[in-house]
């Protein structure tokens, strides 16, 4: 849109400010979003609240006084009392309507102290002697608002014969699901408190599915009729979305679904790597109100592609939106299970037990460097050399994973285990908890067996030789860990370079040799991204990042270690993974 266009005014009115009646304001509405003018003798001042920083508006009426109430005829802002417009408690001799205007705004300027306040901009409509006059306008206002939140077009009957018959009606659904033992168990009050306040702000009605055991998440995305959503909203721990994506995989319709039905991620969990990835792809606030990003993001319903990798070990398909890891850093994150009643410094603790312990594991690591499309790579593939694949997979694997997998905390971001700050009140939400399959459900709710489906691999099979475009590392390794978001954690800043649809897989090598010095320095710079930066100058030697399309690790396996894929423990052995671009769909501020 042409910045003229943008500047087009849509609607506009003079308004008193309530507890000053001299002071006046011009409010006006246009593409670019509210604009409050106060344009007197003295000076004039404009404030634009952008419409992105807009949420929703509702229209309320005066609240019935009490009968010992001394209240003056016109209120004041902070003695105003308001209830819903068919409520039988409003206050008939106040024949006034008022819009109030939900906003979210960016205060501060720097990027070091950047955060959004909540704001509310009430605008009483009373030029009318009659209540259903003044509603009828200010029902105009908001559902000119509401449009232009929704990016849906105006046009002039829109503007000027706006009727009570074409209010504004929501299209939108959401599905939340909410892990209430995530963190420290406190993914409901998340919910309650942070979540459920501003998404009834902006009046999207939703269905509220608490999780009850390992696993509820992941069949519950399998079996249900997701259709009726038009949105997937998770709360707690990368461990819950990763049990809501591979649900998504177990469905025949896993392609219409991840297209059109798109992921919210509600930081609740001791691991929140996807949920700070996000907030950082789009440059919003993220502390000291962790939720709020995710939360603008469900109302706004904008969104964007994910990449996803497909990743393949010996006895399942998974499909992984964080990382794969091989070493230090899964050593520490499983190892230090057994320190948890320590906390989070647990991690510190242990970090520094495995460093001075250090161990190393023997290994082949290859991988495809991000310059050579795997496609490209497999036409060399089809060489005699490499041919004798001993398993092929077809486009559809049947695979069994084991029932309730170990979950590990996250190492990554325990230290920043904080509380959200964001205050709303007046939670109140519509809540099923009933799990039972209902009409359009997928019927394999009761089917114990995992059937994975996804894109078929363009990998040669994990048993089978790969192609020479392929680079080889063989030796002992410290550590091996992939990632395709920034952040691992809330406090593990691991590939700044990356974004959320870049196509590429982040592979971080740290080589038997480097020294302890350098170790604890790269361990240090996790937290800010320096070891990115650092290792390739001083240590590239034994530590590199390389931006790869697809891995494989084959350790030696006569010794012992772990592997986990987003956090989650899977077998020890040979596994690979490969990138598939822009694959899930994820709800972005
Ligand atoms: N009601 C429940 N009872 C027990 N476990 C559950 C329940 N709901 C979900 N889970 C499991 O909890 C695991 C961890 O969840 P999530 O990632 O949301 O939180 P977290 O705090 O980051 O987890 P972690 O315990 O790994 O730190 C999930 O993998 C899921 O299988």
């Amino acid at each position: 849109m042409d910045s003229k266009a943008e500047d087009r005014i849509l609607l506009e009115e003079t308004f008193y400010v309530l507890s000053k009646k001299s002071s006046v304001f011009k409010v006006r509405l246009t593409f670019k979003g509210l604009h409050l003018i106060k344009d007197s003798e003295q000076h004039f001042k404009e404030q634009i609240i952008p419409i992105k920083d807009i949420i929703g508006c509702q229209c309320l009426r005066s609240k019935r006084k009490t009968k010992n109430c001394t209240c003056q005829s016109l209120p004041r802002s902070d003695s105003l009392q308001v209830v819903e417009e068919n409520s039988t408690d409003s206050d008939d001799s106040d024949t006034s309507a008022y819009l109030y205007i939900y906003a979210y705004i960016i205060q501060g300027n720097k990027e070091t102290n950047k955060k959004r306040e909540r704001t509310i901009i009430t605008l009483r409509f009373r030029s009318f002697d009659r209540y259903e006059d003044n509603n009828k306008e200010a029902q105009r206002w908001r559902s000119v608002i509401k449009r232009l939140i929704k990016g849906e077009p105006l046009n002039n009957f829109t503007l000027n014969e706006f009727s009570l018959t074409h209010r504004h009606r929501e299209t939108r659904r959401l599905l939340v699901l909410c892990n209430p033992k995530s963190g420290a168990g406190k993914g409901k009050q998340i919910f309650q408190q942070k979540i459920a306040p501003i998404i009834n702000e902006a009046e999207i009605p939703y269905d509220l599915h608490m999780t009850k055991y390992a696993n509820f998440a992941r069949d519950f995305v399998r079996t249900h009729n997701l259709f009726q959503w038009t949105g997937i909203v998770v709360v707690g721990g990368d461990g819950i979305v990763f049990e809501a994506i591979n649900g998504i995989f177990e469905r025949y319709d896993w392609a219409d679904v991840i297209k059109t039905i798109p992921l919210g991620v509600v930081p609740g969990g001791s691991g929140n790597g996807l949920a700070r990835s996000i907030a950082h792809y789009a440059s919003e606030p993220y502390l000291p109100a962790p939720t709020l990003p995710a939360a603008l993001a469900a109302v706004r319903g904008t969104s964007e592609p994910m990449d996803l990798v497909r990743v393949e070990t010996t006895s399942q398909i998974l499909f992984s939106f964080l990382s794969v890891g091989w070493g230090l850093l899964s050593d520490i994150d499983i190892e230090s299970e057994r320190l948890r009643v320590l906390g989070g410094t647990r991690f510190t603790i242990w970090s520094i037990a495995r460093l001075l312990g250090l161990r190393s594991y023997r290994g082949k690591l290859w991988y495809l460097p991000s310059d050579i499309p795997i496609s490209k790579s497999n036409d060399k593939f089809a060489s005699p050399i490499n041919t004798g694949s001993t398993l092929e997979l077809p486009a559809e694997v049947h695979l069994e994973t084991e029932e309730g997998r170990p979950r590990v905390d996250s190492w990554y971001s325990a230290h920043s285990r904080r509380s959200a700050y964001f205050s709303t009140g007046g939670s109140s939400y519509q809540s099923t908890t009933d799990s039972k399959l209902g009409e359009g459900d997928v019927p394999n709710s009761k089917d114990k067996t995992r059937r994975m489906y996804g894109p078929a691999s363009q990998l040669p099979s994990l048993t089978t030789s790969l192609p020479d475009d392929w680079k080889c590392m063989d030796g002992r390794f410290v550590m091996v860990h992939a990632s395709y978001q920034t952040h691992l954690g809330e406090d593990c800043l691991f590939a700044p370079e990356a974004k959320l649809n870049d196509g590429r897989i982040w592979l971080l090598v740290v080589k038997y040799g480097a020294s302890r010095t350098q170790l604890l320095q790269f361990l240090l710079g996790l937290s800010t991204g320096a070891h990115a930066i650092n290792n390739n100058r001083s240590s590239g030697e034994y530590i590199k990042l390389i931006p790869v399309n697809a891995f494989r690790i084959e350790p030696d396996m006569t010794e012992n270690g772990y592997i986990t894929v987003d956090g989650e423990h899977v077998d020890y052995g040979p596994i690979q993974a490969e990138i598939f671009p822009e694959l899930g769909r994820v709800m972005v501020p």
